[in-house]
């Protein structure tokens, strides 16, 4: 552990922790952002323990930093357990309003007698964050980022945003949103890192970060734990924007090339502001083996799949074949995740993208590697598909309108047309509908006959 930290896991902090075990063993499995869903969690031991407001007063405040011990998931080896970012309060009595915030009564040990929440769902807490970026506070092993040029006004009333996340999210005041990462890993998150480079390179079509924070903890790298950046007032998801115009029965095509020019704007960007790197056959094999792989680990852990494992698998051996003749490839950094809920049209007609963590499960060094843009396509590509399951009849139209406009848009706007690569665009896609199947397996189960039927259709034809 490094020194800088030594003192955040005091004994204090462990005795903190002794404590909540039984409560957070109970209560961290059942939230959105629990990355580790269907396996038991079997203990915890600590990474980092910081008071931000004092125990035992009216209200006390601790952040942690935990390691969740749980057996392994099918196929993968043992490991230290995933790592996750707790705002624990705590008060005598738990106001009404903060009950669904309730994670328990503490029956012994420093907090006995106290009750215990997830303190984001209270605004006092959310306010000390905030002052703490504002301060650009050193507290123990956490370090309170700003851009220097962006202030942060005071006064902003915080609130919890709810819903499908991967992290939690709080915003203030309708002017700032605070992005707290849950499970964290140590080193260069590209939720800060690209965001912060398309600042640098003028690009308006991404929220520049206005403060950050991390903490040194038991790693060589400091761990990325929340990004705060404008608020986009008045946005519409596009996720939310496809299902009320398919539901209305209305063209979404003039929107969907507005993003495929969006997105191809941001790539051009990402390109002139990151390295960018050709791959030729040995680094093309290590993709497609990887693809192979996820698709392989993807069937142990859904057998739904299993059928079909052949007719995917042919779509990565092809665009090996592609690489073997000699075909090369321009990789960059891209979004990494990108579908419809990503995407923001702002009131003035404009598309920006956000999100930029890549996918939540996959290993910090593997969301960071360079990459054919023509994955943030296929992701794309498939968020017209799910749009259109969700509305049924007619959607598969729809979606075919609105992946063509897409591409159109985004040849428009500079970048080459997706479908003049039809093997690379296949191989992702069906990288993706993989990945999709193995993420509604776990946290949505009632979603999973939507990658299913991409699977199907990609494992049975090689049109895009
Ligand atoms: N800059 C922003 N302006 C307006 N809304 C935003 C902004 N950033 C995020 N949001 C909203 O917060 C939600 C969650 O943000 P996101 O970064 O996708 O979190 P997660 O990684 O947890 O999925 C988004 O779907 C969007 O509705
Ligand atoms: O938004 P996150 O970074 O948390 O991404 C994860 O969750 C997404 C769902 O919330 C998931 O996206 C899948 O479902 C979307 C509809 O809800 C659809 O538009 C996407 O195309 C589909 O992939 C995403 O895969 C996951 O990483």
């Amino acid at each position: 552990m490094s020194e800088a930290l030594a003192h955040s896991v005091t004994t204090s902090g462990t005795g903190l922790l002794a404590s909540l075990d039984p409560l957070l063993r109970e209560w961290l499995p059942r939230q959105r952002w629990f990355a580790g869903k269907g396996r038991p969690v079997t203990g915890f031991s600590l990474v980092a323990a910081t008071e931000l407001l004092p125990a035992g007063g009216k209200l006390g405040l601790h952040h942690l930093l935990v390691r969740a011990q749980q057996p392994p998931a099918v196929g993968a080896p043992a490991g230290p357990g995933d790592c996750y970012q707790l705002l624990i309060g705590e008060r005598e009595a738990l106001p009404p309003r903060l009950a669904p915030a309730l994670i328990g009564h503490v029956p012994e040990g420093p907090l006995a007698g106290h009750t215990v929440y997830d303190a984001l769902y209270d605004p006092r807490p959310a306010e000390v964050l905030l002052e703490a970026l504002r301060a650009r506070a050193r507290i123990g092993g956490l370090r309170f980022e700003r851009d220097p040029r962006q202030e942060i006004r005071e006064g902003l009333v915080p609130r919890l945003i709810t819903g499908e996340q991967s992290n939690s999210s709080v915003v203030y005041g309708d002017r700032l949103i605070w992005k707290l990462l849950r499970r964290v890993v140590p080193g260069t998150n590209p939720d800060l890192e690209l965001p912060l480079a398309l600042a640098r390179a003028g690009c308006a079509r991404v929220p520049a970060p206005t403060a950050w924070l991390t903490a040194e903890a038991d790693a060589p790298e400091p761990y990325v734990l929340g990004v705060l950046q404008p608020f986009v007032q008045g946005a519409a998801d596009g996720w939310e924007l496809a299902l009320r115009e398919l539901a209305k029965g209305e063209d979404f095509t003039a929107e969907a090339r507005a993003l495929g020019r969006a997105t191809a704007e941001v790539h051009t960007a990402l390109a002139r502001a990151l390295p960018t790197v050709t791959l030729g056959h040995a680094q093309m094999r290590l993709l497609t083996d990887g693809m192979t792989e996820r698709l392989e680990a993807a069937a142990q852990a859904v057998p739904a799949l299993h059928p079909f494992v052949p007719g995917l698998y042919s779509a990565f051996e092809a665009l090996a074949d592609l690489a073997a003749e000699g075909t090369t490839w321009t990789a960059q950094r891209s979004h990494g995740d990108l579908h419809l809920g990503q995407c923001l049209r702002a009131p003035s007609g404009e598309w920006m993208l956000i999100d930029f963590e890549g996918e939540p499960s996959k290993p910090l060094a593997e969301r960071r590697m360079p990459q054919p843009v023509a994955r943030d396509v296929a992701g794309m590509l498939r968020s017209f598909d799910y749009a259109a399951h969700s509305a049924g009849t007619g959607g598969g139209r729809w979606a075919s309108a609105c992946r063509a406009a897409y591409c159109s848009g985004y040849a428009e706007a500079g970048g080459r047309d997706p479908r003049t690569d039809p093997v690379l665009l296949r191989a992702y896609e069906t990288d993706k509908a993989v990945y999709e199947v193995v993420y509604e397996a776990r946290h949505r189960p009632d979603w999973l006959p939507v990658p299913l039927a991409a699977v199907r259709r990609l494992a049975t034809t090689d049109l895009i």
